[in-house]
């Protein structure tokens, strides 16, 4: 064996899938390593459970198919490769709680697909990470369980709401992770954690047995350390789904091949030639911090060096983007979440008076602030009155941010800016002011309301030494020539292979 113990954590998801098909180390051997990691990172608080001896008897399973020939999907690239899944998606063997006291204790009688799918990829689950609240926030800080500290600095967030994933793939403990991205719950995290992360086009994954947040919005996706170990998982994770009416009807692709598919004129010190990146104006204001406009600069100068051409475009209704989410995210949330009324599953007020009197209760006690405020408001918005005032107005901006992006792809291939106007924040930091936290989605929620794929790439570092994303935007089902990019820049430049400090 030539990979040291002591290295194992360090391999992506690529480099694992080699070594265990050279047999340098077996499924067993890893998943044990990595579950120790986990314990001895417990305070982080990535994750909300983990299952020792399920991972183990799945690691084993995994070598014992290795052994016998049955290498399965993808020539067994994941198999037996350990990761984590969001508590967003439901799993058969063991518990869900989507970060949520109301399903403390929840056992969901099926997988979700893009966990089915991936255990059929032989890949082996060591739990599920923790998150913001039925997916609610940019901080995990309205996790009802606990906060995750970022590996960076532990003083700060990991970001949200997958800020569970995002730590645990940033502090060595899995390569990769699922994550969900209804208005960058992929991107942000991954950006403060200085990880990669990719959120495909709206209906590429299944969101069969995802937690419904916002279902016209959701969206799930990995997170790794590299644009390469993203392709390989969304390439198992997606897909035609019948069990979702809006799964795209597509045959399976392979991202990872579209990630190597070198483009028409493109040479080795130029592999980027030709393609046209778009700036939109609206996504470098002046109120930008300066560290993170430099490290996207950064980002882009190195883009440039490699082939692309800078544009400059617009998307004049980037400002928008927010009250329209702020209030299309909350109708939807208010209508999913009233099946949590304590009747079929999850929690339920030990003491009431009558049928109304239970459902207030249970909901009052299982729900947390957050998630309570994006009722009331979903349920305002979508009153009788003030529909038209407001949900009418939103869905109506929305079709035109929709279509300012298919205006400036007329003029680029892919779009670039920053994830967030700031570095990751302090613990505490804005916790009175929900609006301030809603502000800081401005860039990636134009993405989300258009349904488009984005990703974050890390481009270096920030104020008090934070990662800093730079966000790619791709039309609709440009995820191959956004990961092409990505893995481009990170042929050349190291920011993703950087690591926190004494973790
Ligand atoms: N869920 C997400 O994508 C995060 C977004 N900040 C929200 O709270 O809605």
């Amino acid at each position: 064996m030539t990979t040291t113990t002591a290295s194992l954590h360090d391999l992506g998801v690529a480099d694992l899938g080699r070594a265990l098909a050279a047999k340098r180390v077996s499924s067993f051997e890893v998943t044990q390593h990595l579950l120790a990691r986990a314990s001895s990172q417990a305070a982080l608080g990535c994750f909300l459970h983990v299952d020792e001896s399920l991972a183990l008897a799945a690691a084993r399973a995994a070598d014992e198919r290795r052994a016998a020939g049955e290498l399965g999907a993808m020539g067994g690239a994941l198999l037996g490769v350990p990761l984590a899944h969001k508590d967003i998606f439901v799993t058969q063997d063991m518990p869900t709680t989507a970060g949520s006291k109301i399903l403390a204790n929840y056992q969901s009688p099926f997988d979700a697909t893009v966990v089915a799918r991936l255990k059929q990829a032989g890949t082996v689950s060591l739990g599920k990470l923790n998150c913001d609240e039925f997916a609610m926030g940019s901080a995990n800080a309205n996790s009802a369980f606990k906060p995750v500290l970022n590996p960076w600095d532990q003083e700060r967030v990991p970001g949200g709401s997958s800020g569970g994933s995002a730590a645990a793939v940033a502090a060595r403990l899995v390569p990769a992770v699922t994550g969900t991205d209804t208005g960058g719950s992929i991107r942000q995290p991954a950006s403060f954690t200085g990880i990669t992360g990719i959120k495909p086009t709206y209906g590429v994954c299944s969101r069969f047995g995802m937690i419904a947040f916002a279902s016209s919005l959701d969206q799930a996706g990995p997170m790794a350390r590299s644009a390469e170990d993203c392709a390989l998982l969304l390439s198992a994770m997606s897909g035609f789904d019948e069990r979702d009416a809006t799964s795209i009807q597509q045959p399976p692709q392979d991202f990872h091949a579209q990630m190597l598919q070198a483009r028409e004129g493109a040479t080795a010190a130029q592999p980027l030639k030709g393609l046209r990146i778009g700036l939109p104006r609206e996504f470098f204001p002046a109120a930008l911090s300066a560290d993170v406009a430099g490290a996207v600069r950064q980002g882009l100068a190195e883009l440039e060096k490699l082939g692309a051409t800078l544009v400059d475009v617009s998307l004049p209704r980037t400002e928008l983007a927010i009250p329209v989410y702020y209030i299309i995210a909350p109708a939807e949330a208010s209508s999913n979440l009233s099946r949590f009324d304590g009747v079929k599953f999850g929690h339920r007020a030990a003491q009431f008076d009558d049928l109304l009197d239970m459902y207030k209760k249970t909901r009052a006690e299982g729900f947390g602030p957050e998630v309570k405020r994006r009722i009331m408001i979903g349920s305002y918005v979508l009153s009788h009155g003030y529909y038209d005032a407001y949900y009418l107005q939103a869905q109506k901006l929305r079709r035109m941010i929709a279509d300012d992006f298919q205006q400036a792809f007329q003029q680029c291939d892919l779009i670039a800016g920053p994830v967030a106007p700031t570095v990751a924040w302090k613990h505490g930091e804005g916790k009175d002011d929900p609006v301030k936290a809603y502000l800081a989605d401005i860039f990636t929620l134009p993405g989300s309301l258009a349904g488009l794929p984005g990703m974050s790439v890390p481009v270096g570092l920030g104020e008090g030494g934070m990662p800093v994303g730079i966000q790619l935007l791709g039309n609709y089902f440009k995820e191959g020539q956004l990961l092409h990019a990505a893995h481009a820049l990170q042929q050349a430049t190291d920011w993703h292979r950087a690591a926190p400090a004494g973790i």
